[in-house]
């Protein structure tokens, strides 16, 4: 939550809001809607959902539209209708009744539930919010957009009441909250302060509005395709809980924001249906950070339990002492822990403080996040600099590796028809040594699985390709095992990524995938029937 995309929930209380009664349309044969979880409470927890039936991977679970969407807290200057970046002055319209930015008069988004409403447009007009809009300074201009998002919360009461009750009945940690001294702070002076004391917006309590910032950090998802910045906020979907292994995925609807939270694996009766609130793609120490900082909690689940993260090492660093042996945290649950080497016997003993290795992630991460998204050679020197210290699966390789992926055969220079064949081989073998990971953190179907097959199977295609038309002797038993190969990570690239919008990059990618079993027809009549 701010389930990112990397990172996010339906209950059964029947008698609230008609929101929710619609997020449980999961018409099965036009027949009636089927909900397939029930709502547990427990006192680490609070509430969770659980399956009440097996759900099969791919089901949909919960489908529904959001209360509120709006900017991200730390978004920049976005059209406050269809959410477009306007990151230069001269690209921003100003809504000629509020003053606030809007990509045109024509936006599609303007007097839209999801967008700029009426109400909102009066509601900062009436105020003269738009006077304290600094045009002239964009970053500080963007500040004010942190209180947009609870104002559309508030404006609920009048417009959504129950929609508005549905809402205050989420978690907000409030107590927790209040001891942060920094985080309320910032709260009252960049949301209370400004609804309250400068627009003078008295009908809503100081108390109230903090309640409604601490329920948007605590419940809200990260949602918008491509380079949009925005967050929303569902009447069910906030019931899922946490997991570093989730057993869902999610995606969201380009236009209406409808949010469908599909099963990634298969779910037992009776299990908890989580969702990953933090980043996969990252260790132990970094995600139970996020947790804590943003969503008020430990997470001690299997993963965050296991010194190796259930045997994928996304955490291990090597030895600089006896050069082999993996250094793991001795204690993952303790933030404290130190972290030594595990090879006892033949290596002489090696232990680093908690700080110590923060402080040398965090110098390296720096590092791995100042390469260029399109320099190849500088995204395979790193993995070559830090060859023996990080262990090759460890996250910062992992996302410099995951960039690999996908940039090797997408971009000028190394175009995937113009890949020598190391380069090819290379791709394949990035491909397969982060699948092992995905298989684990990221299991079934999930976007990255969905993306990483379709990547794999380019490289084998084209070097059995090459192959062929080089006159290599190859045994038409090889060949069909390859293309057999290929047409299952086509298939379930296809099937995963035919959940994601058509038009988004992973939608289209989905569209390859399908295009290319077709293709991979034509090979039937060189090695004969491949099913
Ligand atoms: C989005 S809310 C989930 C619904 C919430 N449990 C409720 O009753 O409203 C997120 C909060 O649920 C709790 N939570 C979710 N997953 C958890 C987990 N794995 N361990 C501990 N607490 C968790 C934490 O308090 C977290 O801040």
């Amino acid at each position: 939550m701010s389930s990112s995309k990397s990172h996010r929930k339906k209950r059964c209380k029947s008698s609230k809001s008609s929101r929710r009664d619609s997020s449980m349309g999961l018409m099965e044969n036009d027949t009636l809607p089927i909900v397939k979880y029930d709502i547990k409470t427990s006192k680490a927890m609070g509430r969770y959902m659980v399956s009440k039936k097996d759900i099969r991977p791919g089901e949909i679970i919960v489908s529904e539209e959001p209360l509120v969407v709006g900017p991200c807290s730390n978004c920049k200057v976005q059209c406050l209708g269809c959410y477009q970046n306007l990151e230069h002055q001269e690209t921003i319209f100003r809504c000629p009744n509020c003053m606030w930015p809007l990509c045109s008069i024509k936006c599609p988004g303007l007097k839209t539930t999801y967008g700029h409403t009426e109400i909102e447009c009066t509601i900062l007009q009436e105020c003269q919010s738009g006077k304290l809009l600094n045009y002239e300074n964009l970053q500080e201009l963007r500040m004010h957009y942190q209180t947009i998002v609870p104002l559309r919360c508030l404006i609920l009461k009048t417009t959504d009441p129950s929609g508005y009750a549905t809402l205050l009945d989420m978690e907000s940690h409030n107590e927790i909250r209040k001891k942060i001294p920094d985080l309320w702070k910032s709260n009252q002076e960049k949301v209370v302060d400004r609804i309250v004391k400068q627009w003078q917006l008295t009908e809503f309590s100081e108390q109230e509005i903090h309640t409604i910032c601490g329920i948007l950090e605590v419940n809200s998802f990260e949602i918008g395709q491509q380079g949009v910045s925005i967050r929303g906020i569902y009447p069910t979907s906030f019931l899922l809980s946490h997991d570093c292994v989730p057993n869902t995925n999610h995606t969201d609807e380009e236009e209406t924001f409808k949010l469908t939270i599909r099963a990634s694996i298969h779910i037992p009766a009776g299990y908890p249906i989580t969702l990953s609130y933090a980043y996969t793609l990252q260790g132990t120490q970094k995600r139970r950070e996020h947790l804590l900082e943003n969503k008020f909690f430990e997470c001690k689940c299997r993963r965050c339990t296991d010194p190796t993260e259930l045997g994928t090492f996304t955490g291990a660093l090597i030895c600089p002492k006896c050069e082999n042996g993996l250094v793991l945290c001795d204690n993952p649950l303790d933030f404290d822990s130190k972290w030594s080497c595990r090879k006892k016997g033949t290596c002489p003993g090696y232990s680093i403080s908690a700080s110590s290795m923060t402080l040398l992630l965090d110098k390296i991460a720096q590092e791995a996040e100042d390469i260029d998204g399109n320099d190849i050679p500088a995204m395979e020197s790193f993995l070559q600099k830090y060859r023996n210290v990080l262990h090759p699966t460890h996250y910062l390789c992992l996302g410099v590796k995951v960039s690999l992926s996908q940039m090797y055969g997408r971009i000028s220079g190394h175009l995937i028809h113009a890949l020598q064949e190391n380069h090819l081989l290379r791709k394949k073998e990035i491909c397969q040594e982060i699948l092992k990971v995905f298989d684990v953190i990221e299991p079934g179907y999930t976007r990255i699985r969905g993306v990483t097959l379709y990547e794999l199977h380019a490289p084998i295609m084209l070097l059995l390709s090459r192959r062929m038309e080089n006159g290599d002797d190859l045994q038409k038993n090889e060949v069909k095992a390859t293309l057999k190969d290929v047409i299952r990570y086509l298939v379930e690239a296809s099937v995963i990524l035919s959940y994601e919008p058509p038009h988004s990059p992973e939608g289209i990618m989905g569209k390859a995938a399908k295009d290319a079993l077709n293709q991979i027809k034509d090979w039937e009549k060189i090695v004969g029937k491949l099913k």
